[in-house]
């Protein structure tokens, strides 16, 4: 689909292209130096959101030089078939890193497959000793999404310092990641979720409003600040009015457009990037493993020692 030309328009294409051209680089120089990159996706069971994901991820991967793998297991696997999966991987030289794609089926805790992939290996900032960095103000690997939503931000040139943000959603990969993203801006950071009494009260007072929800036009005109900067997040998949499957974020976008200064498109907006900040997340796990590599071993080629 392409977009109308409107700068309103928060795009995600072409800050997405910026970020692959580099890792792109990187990719060639690290795989002549014998550490060709590698990532492999893990899914359990069939989510739409997740299709999505994985399609880009494949497709932009090739498009960067990282080879790309994706593991489907069935959504009655269990835990221990799945942490030993993991474990392999770990142990596997070959492998650069593993992406845990969510949701995982019920009997399942994510917390303990992100627990399982190797600190080292976490391409996502998700084990639970690797999401403690961004408290720190550590921000060069963050969670995919969230660093994706605060680049966006960052295009509109807003000045981030005593920034007035609304972050709706508080999810450990999403809303949590970005509230500490914006902190370390220096932004005033207030965030709901479903127990907030008016999602409303608090949003209308943002000059900065994410949306994480999953909840189609859950944002509507009327919950904007006029002038504000609409990151719009969610992914939801339903059926057009021409019945066919179609893509839609957690924004009324029709309505909230002509009240916002700002507002990213989906599809179009936070996804491009997210999937591009995973190829960077993955050279940047890359270059840790080196570094403990040579660390450990001298500097000499690595495919000549094996
Ligand atoms: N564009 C991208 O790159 C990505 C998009 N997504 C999309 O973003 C959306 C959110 O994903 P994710 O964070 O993983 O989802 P989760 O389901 O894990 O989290 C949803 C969050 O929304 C909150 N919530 C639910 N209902 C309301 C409500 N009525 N008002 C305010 N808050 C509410 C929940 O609060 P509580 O926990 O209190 O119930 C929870 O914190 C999905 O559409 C997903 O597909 C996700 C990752 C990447
Ligand atoms: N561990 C984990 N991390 C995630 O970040 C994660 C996840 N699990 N599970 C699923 C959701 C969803 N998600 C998307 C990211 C990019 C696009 C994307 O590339 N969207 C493009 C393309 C749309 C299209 O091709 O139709 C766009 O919005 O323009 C979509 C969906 C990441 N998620």
């Amino acid at each position: 689909m392409s977009l109308p030309d409107d700068s309103r328009y928060l795009k995600g294409g072409p800050v997405a292209q910026r970020i692959i051209a580099a890792v792109r680089e990187d990719a060639a120089i690290a795989k002549a130096e014998g550490f060709p990159p590698k990532l492999i996706s893990i899914t359990v069971g069939d989510t739409d959101a997740v299709d999505v994901y994985v399609r880009n991820q494949r497709a932009k991967a090739q498009l960067a030089g990282i080879d790309f793998e994706e593991r489907r297991f069935p959504a009655t696997i269990t835990s221990g078939e799945l942490e030993a999966a993991i474990h392999g991987l770990n142990a596997d030289p070959r492998v650069t890193g593993i992406i845990i794609q969510r949701p995982v089926p019920a009997h399942i805790s994510v917390k303990t497959l992100q627990a399982a992939v190797h600190p080292l290996k976490d391409v996502e900032g998700m084990h639970p000793a690797s999401i403690g960095n961004i408290v720190y103000n550590q921000l060069d690997l963050a969670p995919c999404t969230a660093a994706a939503s605060v680049e966006l931000l960052k295009e509109t040139g807003l000045d981030l310092k005593g920034l007035e943000v609304v972050v709706v959603g508080h999810s450990e990969i999403v809303g949590k990641p970005i509230a500490f993203l914006l902190m370390s801006e220096g932004a005033t950071v207030t965030v709901c979720h479903h127990m907030t009494r008016s999602v409303a009260a608090h949003a209308r007072r943002a000059d900065a409003l994410f949306v994480a929800v999953g909840k189609p036009r859950l944002i509507k005109a009327d919950m904007v600040k006029p002038g504000a900067a609409v990151i719009d997040i969610g992914i939801n998949s339903e059926i057009g009015p021409d019945g066919t499957s179609r893509i839609v974020g957690d924004v009324d976008t029709d309505s909230v457009k002509d009240v916002a200064s700002w507002i990213t498109p989906v599809p179009g907006g936070v996804g491009p990037i997210t999937v591009a900040i995973l190829l960077r997340n993955t050279m940047v796990a890359l270059s840790r493993q080196r570094a403990l590599y040579e660390a450990t071993y001298g500097t000499a080629d690595r495919l000549a020692a094996e």
